[in-house]
């Protein structure tokens, strides 16, 4: 081990002979010579006595005015901070070959240029008689076959504190299985000192010894061991099909639409074998250095490659503000990717892959569509006999078609960027017959060198792991599609963006929001960890919030399935918002990294930037995993904010709590919904054909799912996960809220359009906001609630009807009852469905907020136009206020009309 790496534990070097510190990993990798590293290590100390934030800002940003060819080394001055340290590039590396990943690291690229040669373009075909066998999800994951591995590690249930000096000692007890199954590890924590930095003795004290006694052991259950093969699977082969039906799209033709037959035809890439010759390449990766089109490709992975470097993303939408581009930036592509796809693979064209996606300055694009697939195999289990994909899939390939493809199933079209991460570009997709909208992922494919795998590999495991998570707080993924070399992946479009944008927009979050958010986060990871999968790499960036105020966890890159009771920790995450064990790199519990992740990410609400975001990547990592220290937490938490950080920050991951324990956390459990209470008028019938019209919108959306072969949609409701409710409850909970129902300032308030929710556009929208998520009749509080307006639906979705306890949450270990409020739309209450649901609903919303719930259930879901109303009143008020003239006198016509009197 290093020297430099700390006064690292030699204790648990004796006892971890195998073990290596990412640290030592990457300068075997790298070569970092031993001179490096005494430089490092003195200019650590130099740090450590002398450095602020200042300082190092100005010499972040002084190093990145002129980045050096040779990454390790611009990783060793920036943290090193050698003013001389410049070296030459790298031997025998013809400048052409040299490329920079967006996490800074000089990349020797094989240039391949062959083309539309079967072997290299052609994907591992799928056994198409395994799609129907696939795993359920817990076998999904594509790290399938960790073991069980056992600790090896001594647990330290003290933490002395110590906030200034590393202590060699302080490693051992990290490294601990997690025992889910822990009753006894509450009083430990109960009993644990508290460490963090001053004051935090006492501000950290558990606030709530009631909060302790009412944690539930929870014993997430585990699938099978399996042998399934982690591979891109995907949609049947119909769901080539269909191109993104737009106007937009890929500026140049594609290299492989010569091939395009033998790419459908002999694509193994979509069913089931591994797919060793893929790379997966965003559009983001393409940009040269420099081009401020970096997509945020840092991620770190199992391959230590690249690990320690990252960059925020400074072409995308979310860009960090924190100054130093390098190594410094906790912004949301701060991940490292150990599977990262070369960023400047021959096809890509380097820079001009932005330029692919044609997107201007204006955001809107300037080219055609690729071109689609031209044979689609009639397999597929998915289209309905009619689909139109079955259909125009088939057509002989004509030119026009070919410059204007018909869509054989997608409809949706290509708009705005939403934002570039590891894999790609996100976009909006818009339906223009249902008038929906998605976001579209778009993965530029290649087949190239084994490094691709890796990036194949974590493309395929997401797509696998969200086709079968459904929750209302796990961004729901539609199905996927291929259009020449480019992969889409439809998923559930939400508008407002992720948390760390809007952090970036609006500055940090008041306790209320923080509060919720974190509610709602941790009533994903509950459903998630119930699973036995792990996020591993929770962070705002990665989390997406709708206009609600619900949030959706996104990006399960990362995500993996553990078959075991613990395997083996992957260097995988956002070093910001790494837990210590995993930095370690030391074998252990994996389910804990999210709550670590989690607290982090509270952090992150509570002051914009995660924690130690004020050192350079390395040296926070090297405080997260070799310090006793905890960040600051801030004093402006609540004491319960402030408990609930410290749960979740317990460097020994046995003590952390688990979800599911945390929900009964009174830092979340009363979190109360960010929606403002509405002032209820009389109870409005709904008007008859209402319900009818919700259903007809949301077969429509189904009908487009269908004609994308969403197989994991398919396969989720052919599982009868929610019997005959499945379509319907799909259906409804996907019309989400595109549009505004202030698009028409003076709307009736029973309107049936108001109703099912489909209003004109909303011409109103956040210049600021990319995604054109927020309203300013609220406020800056987001959108007007519509969709989900419904009070209590929105109660129910997003803020605590998820049961509480492990057994009634995960019940029988395989379904979640999502009971889906929308499904009351226009139900009348006499109805049997209506009656059905509603009788568990009353149960759960009485239980959840301690009261009972009397009279007419429909009172609670029946918002809509109560919305109307509180929205002509508002418009109106508004109005007034330019006109004064205007009579609003009790009585007078248009209060008549806006109240309903
Ligand atoms: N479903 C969605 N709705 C709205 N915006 C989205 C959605 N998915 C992604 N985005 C936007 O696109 C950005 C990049 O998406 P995402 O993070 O999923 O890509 P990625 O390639 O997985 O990135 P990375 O792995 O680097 O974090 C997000 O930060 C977010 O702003």
């Amino acid at each position: 081990m290093p020297s430099w790496w700390g006064k690292s534990s030699s204790k648990e070097a004796k006892k971890k002979p195998n073990k290596e510190s990412f640290i030592d990993t990457l300068h075997r990798k790298f070569k970092i010579p031993s001179e490096e590293k005494g430089g490092i290590r003195s200019c650590g100390s130099r740090r450590r006595s002398s450095d602020t934030i200042s300082e190092k800002g100005s010499r972040s940003r002084a190093a990145s005015r002129s980045p050096p060819p040779s990454n390790h080394v611009s990783r060793c001055q920036s943290f090193a901070e050698r003013p001389h340290a410049q070296p030459l590039p790298l031997p025998g590396l013809h400048p052409a070959i040299i490329g920079r990943t967006d996490s800074g690291i000089g990349v020797s690229m094989k240039m391949k240029l062959e083309r539309c040669s079967k072997s290299s373009l052609c994907l591992p075909l799928p056994k198409p008689g395994c799609i129907p066998h696939r795993p359920d999800v817990t076998d999904a994951d594509g790290d399938l076959a960790c073991p069980s591995v056992s600790s090896d590690s001594s647990i330290d249930s003290d933490y002395p504190v110590d906030s200034r000096h590393l202590s060699p000692q302080t490693t051992d007890y990290e490294s601990g299985t997690r025992t889910v199954n822990s009753p006894s590890r509450t009083m430990q924590r109960e009993h644990s000192p508290m460490i963090t930095r001053k004051n935090s003795r006492e501000v950290l004290k558990p606030t709530s010894p009631s909060f302790n006694n009412q944690i539930l052991s929870t014993s997430p259950k585990r699938g099978p061991l399996s042998n399934y093969a982690p591979n891109l699977q995907i949609p049947p082969r119909g769901a080539f099909g269909s191109a993104p039906d737009s106007s937009m799209s890929s500026p140049s033709r594609s290299p492989m639409r010569a091939c395009g037959t033998d790419q459908i035809t002999s694509s193994s890439f979509w069913g089931g074998k591994p797919c060793p010759d893929v790379l997966l390449l965003g559009s983001g990766h393409c940009s040269s250095p420099g081009s401020g089109h970096n997509s945020g490709h840092n991620s770190m992975g199992g391959d230590m490659s690249g690990q320690l470097f990252w960059q925020h993303s400074r072409g995308s939408p979310e860009c960090s503000p924190i100054p130093s581009p390098r190594m410094t930036s906790p912004g949301p592509s701060s991940r490292i990717q150990s599977g990262a796809v070369t960023p400047l693979h021959p096809r890509a064209g380097g820079a001009a892959t932005d330029s692919s996606t044609g997107w201007q300055e204006d955001g809107k694009q300037s080219h055609k569509l690729p071109l689609p697939p031209i044979t689609v195999s009639n397999s597929s289990p998915f289209p309905a006999p009619s689909s139109p994909s079955t259909v125009s899939s088939n057509l002989p390939r004509s030119p026009g078609r070919a410059e204007n493809p018909t869509s054989p199933g997608s409809r949706w079209k290509k708009g705005k960027l939403l934002g570039r991460g590891t894999f790609g570009h996100v976009y909006v997709g818009f339906n223009s017959e249902s008038g929906e909208m998605c976001a579209m992922k778009e993965v530029v494919l290649f087949s190239d060198d084994a490094k691709s795998k890796e990036s194949a590999k974590q493309l395929g495991q997401e797509i696998a792991l969200l086709s079968r998570l459904r929750h209302p707080n796990i961004v729901e993924y539609y199905g996927t599609e291929t259009v020449d070399d480019k992969l889409y992946i439809y998923l559930e479009y939400v508008s407002g963006g992720s948390i760390y944008k809007l952090l970036q927009e609006y500055g940090q979050l008041g306790e209320h929001a923080i509060r919720s958010y974190t509610q709602q986060i941790l009533s994903g990871l509950a459903f998630l960890h119930a699973k036995n999968t792990v996020h591993r790499d929770i962070k705002g960036a990665n989390i997406l919030v709708d206009p609600n105020g619900r949030v959706k966890l996104a990006d399960f890159g990362m995500a993996k399935h553990i078959t075991g009771q613990s395997c083996p920790l992957s260097f995988k995450g956002s070093p910001y918002w790494m837990a210590p064990e995993v930095i370690k790199n030391s074998n252990g519990c994996n389910l804990a990294v999210d709550i670590w992740s989690l607290g982090c990410t509270v952090l992150e609400m509570a002051t914009t930037k995660p924690p130690w975001s004020q050192f350079e990547g390395v040296a926070a990592m090297f405080k997260i995993g070799n310090s006793k220290d905890l960040p600051e937490i801030p004093d402006h938490l609540s004491e319960d904010g402030k408990n609930f950080v410290w749960r979740c920050l317990q460097r020994n991951p046995l003590h952390r709590p688990t979800a599911a324990e945390l929900l009964e956390h009174p830092f979340v459990k009363n979190a109360a919904p960010l929606e403002r209470p509405i002032l209820a008028p009389e109870p409005t019938e709904i008007p008859p054909g209402v319900t009818d019209g919700a259903r007809s919108l949301g077969s429509g959306h189904v009908r487009n799912l269908s004609s994308l072969e969403l197989e994991g949609l398919a396969n989720y409701q052919s599982k009868g996960a929610r019997g005959g409710l499945a379509s319907s409850d799909h259906m409804l909970r996907n019309i989400s809220c595109p549009v505004s129902p202030i698009g028409s300032p003076l709307l009736h308030s029973r309107s049936p359009q108001h109703v099912s929710g489909r209003m004109s556009p909303s011409p109103i929208s956040s210049p600021r906001t990319p995604s054109g998520s927020s309203t300013p009749l609220t406020g800056g509080n987001g959108a007007i609630p519509f969709h989900h307006l419904k009070q209590s639906a929105y109660l129910h979705e997003g803020f605590g009807i998820m049961p509480r306890s492990p057994n009634s949450l995960y019940g029988n270990g395989s379904t979640y009852h999502d009971p889906r409020p929308d499904l009351f739309l226009g139900m009348q209450p006499g109805s049997h469905v209506f009656r059905e649901l509603m009788s568990s609903e009353n149960d759960a919303l009485g239980k959840q907020f301690g009261r009972p719930v009397h009279g007419d259930p429909r009172e609670l879901y029946d918002g809509q136009s109560v919305l109307a109303d509180r929205v002509s009143q508002q418009l109106l008020r508004d109005h007034v206020k330019s006109n004064p003239s205007l009579d609003l006198r009790p009585g007078c016509p248009m209060l008549r009309r806006t109240n309903g009197i």
